[in-house]
């Protein structure tokens, strides 16, 4: 799949008084010009803050919310102006999964009738293959037999989670966008789900995007990982290469801010500072110059893009600052602090 220059805004609904004041409408800018790669058969964690974008992206990706602009591609298909029976398809060959699976299972369907009804829907077997298929896929994620006769509300939220994947692998996807598919669960659970998923993904070679803001878990799963922040990707780089040698200031110092109980992995970056600016208010130039101990002149007037810093790991590092920018020319008193920190993993 590739994004290039994914733009997305919601518009804030106005006052009375402020429409008579004939005052412009105001956008929250959930994306701004993202651009992103994901390679077949690999699983990208989405990281960042709340609010940052990452449930747009996803969201936006399979076509729940229109883009305002920008190309998405996914194999040949322009995904954003896929109508009708094309849309459905690609609905079915890319599937999302929720954090809450509960919300969208019947409560008075069994498990069993779930799986026959994507199944059935899709047209992906005919009704006396089907009962075998549902057997099939409950062993795939790991849920008994019986499982198939009882009601959703019967199940624990990690299991309920097994179901919805269930669901999803009936209409055998290609690609899986999993959102904050663990955070509302136990630490335990949370682990086996993201295992399961992991050997998914191996095994029937799934394209993954995880979306989470657990650190951990994005990086136990994840070949590559995406940092957005403000609705702008501002790092991408392997797993490896990330949480080794973050390059982006942001990303030193959300992997700064991440709890750990090993002294030796903990960091010299500076924790996070300051506020997130508010998406209707977005900062110019650099949307993290704000909260940045680096930033300069330059960044307050110039949106940094993205650009390849080190070609160390799958798709190389990239990284959206001027500090990585070699034609940049940094204000003389500030040059001592523009050296990129070192993050002990
Ligand atoms: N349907 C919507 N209508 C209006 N604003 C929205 C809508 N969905 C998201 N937003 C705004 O867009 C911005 C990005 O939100 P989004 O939910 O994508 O972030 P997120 O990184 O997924 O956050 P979280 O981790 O809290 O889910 C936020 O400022 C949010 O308030």
């Amino acid at each position: 799949m590739e994004i290039h220059g994914l733009t997305k805004t919601f518009p804030v609904r106005q006052s009375l008084l402020s429409r008579w004041r004939g005052q412009p409408a105001r956008k929250v800018q959930a994306l701004t010009d993202v651009h992103l790669s994901v390679q077949r058969g690999e699983t990208l964690g989405i990281v960042g803050e709340s609010g940052c974008g990452k449930s747009t992206l996803a969201r936006t990706l399979v076509r729940l919310y229109d883009a305002d602009s920008g190309e998405v591609r996914y194999e040949q298909l322009d995904v954003l102006g896929l109508r009708g029976a094309a849309l459905r398809q690609y609905n079915r060959r890319v599937q999302m999964i929720f954090q809450d699976p509960y919300s969208s299972l019947n409560p008075r369907m069994t498990v069993g009738q779930v799986l026959r009804e994507a199944l059935s829907v899709h047209k992906m077997r005919p009704p006396e293959a089907q009962d075998a298929r549902v057997q099939e896929l409950l062993a795939l994620v790991g849920l008994p037999p019986q499982a198939a006769g009882r009601l959703p509300h019967e199940f624990s939220g990690g299991q309920r989670q097994r179901i919805g994947i269930a669901r999803a692998l009936a209409l055998e996807p290609e690609c899986l966008i999993a959102d904050e598919l663990v955070s509302a669960l136990d630490v335990s659970v949370q682990a086996q789900v993201v295992n399961l998923l992991l050997e998914l993904q191996e095994r029937l070679g799934l394209t993954v995007l995880f979306v989470a803001h657990d650190l951990r878990l994005v990086r136990h799963l994840s070949h590559r990982v995406a940092v957005m922040y403000l609705g702008r990707v501002v790092e991408v780089a392997s797993t490896e290469a990330m949480f080794t040698q973050p390059k982006h200031p942001y990303t030193q110092a959300l992997l700064a801010a991440a709890p750990t109980l090993d002294p030796s992995r903990r960091t010299a970056a500076p924790a996070i500072t300051g506020e997130l600016p508010s998406p209707l208010n977005v900062p110019s130039g650099c949307a993290f110059r704000t909260r940045c101990p680096h930033a300069f002149d330059r960044c307050v007037v110039e949106r940094p893009a993205l650009r390849t810093v080190s070609q160390e790991g799958g798709g190389g590092q990239e990284v959206a600052c001027h500090l990585y920018d070699r034609a940049s020319e940094p204000t003389a008193g500030l040059t001592a602090s523009l050296q990129p920190v070192q993050v002990t993993p």
